[in-house]
């Protein structure tokens, strides 16, 4: 007798497992045949065999399903699959077989008797053979697959055969009596004398399963598929249903993203201009007033008015007098580039800029330039005073910042230059000397 962990497997086999269920269910019994045919199960392999071989397998293009290694319950198998290949190691955790001073003993483990029919029709200790019967819900090719044809060592115990006597059909089961014929391993055994007494044990146990017990069987696992089904629809269902959910959820907050960004805007623009609005030149002249004063810089103040505008809109009208103030700002946003500018509508015929510029030639080129720019569009105004065409007038004032001087006091400065150039004649750039 063999050691145990050193068992010795007979004839031919092939397992499959339940990871492995579709490669196998897919081949139709004549394949399942013609793949037996090739199969050699060997002696006990040791694990730096297994290893050189699982090496080996890898460069191989095809090769024969193969028990390469089998301890107790354990398993180690590899097979032919559709043109590849494939390795498997596992564990029989269904039923477990005991050998207790050479009697054999069925344990059943994991078993649960509610959801599975299981009994012992047979069992003869001294014979060595034990026949069972399960009701299950695996297909009988995937059964045929794990012991078809071949001898099985399980424990001790060697499998002979395997009958099917099919109680119901669904769509994805066939729910099924399986009866399996073991008997205790024993050398006198050969193939033929396997055979006979298979016969004879047909013969004399016939699985009996009454007309009631099979209705109550099928019924049962009729009702565990109806719930499968069911899970799995409502997982679908759920997914499908998540998936609608979370599309709508990104749906929306796209939509949201993009109605804050146009609130945000909204909140900082001035909407016939495109340019900035008070609100947001004070926020952000502020920053740069603080920025400024670190670095010690001068920062300068752009007060800009459009000349006799309520003139222009007595003559034009408001609408034209609309599109003059959209020129008039897209003459300051040319003028002021650079990124550090903040170009804003302070209200009305009123423009604002905070620069750095520097000094009074750069301040004066800069206001110099926006005058021509204006200038330049040509907007014919009849009604001003100063020109045939519109006009601005600008005060600046500018100051390094520092703790005990005021951002709005700067901009007062601005409005005061403003105010004097106004008065000066209009269409004109006063800087404030203060
Ligand atoms: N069309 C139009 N007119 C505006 C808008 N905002 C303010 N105004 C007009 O701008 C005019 C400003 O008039 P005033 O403050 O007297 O200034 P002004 O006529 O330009 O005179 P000076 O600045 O002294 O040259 C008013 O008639 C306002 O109605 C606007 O958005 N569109």
């Amino acid at each position: 007798m063999p050691r145990k962990d050193q068992a010795k497997v007979h004839g031919s086999f092939l397992l499959g497992m339940a990871n492995t269920f579709y490669s196998i269910s897919a081949l139709s019994s004549c394949d399942v045949d013609s793949l037996i045919q090739n199969v050699s199960a060997e002696d006990w392999y040791p694990i730096s065999y297994l290893n050189q071989l699982f090496e080996a397998l890898r460069e191989t293009e095809y090769y024969n399903p193969t028990l390469l290694h089998q301890a107790g319950q354990k398993f180690v198998l590899a097979w032919y699959e559709n043109g590849g290949r494939n390795l498997g190691w596992g564990s029989i955790g269904q039923i477990k077989m005991q050998d207790n001073s050479q009697s054999l003993k069925l344990v059943f483990k994991d078993y649960d008797p509610e959801r599975l029919f299981t009994r012992l029709l047979a069992l003869d200790e001294e014979k060595g053979y034990a026949v069972l019967e399960v009701a299950d819900m695996l297909p009988p090719d995937f059964t045929r697959a794990i012991f078809y044809h071949g001898t099985f060592l399980w424990g001790d115990l060697l499998w002979l055969d395997l009958q099917t006597e099919i109680l119901a059909q669904e769509q994805d089961y066939t729910h099924a009596i399986y009866t399996y014929h073991f008997k205790k391993q024993d050398q006198q055994y050969s193939n033929q004398n396997i055979n006979e007494f298979i016969d004879q044990l047909c013969l004399s146990q016939p699985a009996d399963i009454s007309p009631e017990m099979a209705q109550t069987l099928a019924w049962k696992l009729k009702g565990m598929s109806a719930q499968y089904t069911l899970e799995k629809q409502i997982n679908e269902r759920s997914s499908e249903m998540l998936g609608k959910a979370l599309t709508e959820q990104v749906r929306i907050r796209n939509h949201l993203e993009k109605a804050n960004q146009i609130i945000r805007l909204q909140s900082m623009q001035d909407s016939l201009t495109g340019l900035y609005n008070k609100r947001y030149f004070d926020e952000a002249a502020n920053d740069l007033w603080h920025c400024i004063m670190r670095q010690q810089e001068k920062i300068t103040i752009y007060m800009i008015d459009v000349d006799f505008f309520k003139k222009y809109n007595d003559s034009y009208g408001h609408i034209k007098g609309d599109e003059a103030l959209q020129i008039v700002a897209n003459c300051i946003k040319q003028n002021f580039k650079r990124q550090e500018d903040i170009v804003a509508r302070f209200g009305g015929e009123e423009f604002i800029v905070a620069t750095t510029d520097a000094t009074d030639q750069q301040i004066n080129e800069q206001a110099g330039n926006l005058i021509d720019k204006v200038k330049e569009a040509n907007i014919p105004h009849t009604a001003s005073l100063v020109a045939k065409h519109v006009t601005i007038t600008i005060g600046t004032a500018s100051i390094i910042p520092s703790e005990k001087t005021k951002l709005q006091k700067l901009i007062k400065a601005a409005d005061k230059a403003l105010y004097v150039a106004k008065e000066q004649g209009r269409n004109r750039h006063l800087h404030s000397v203060n």
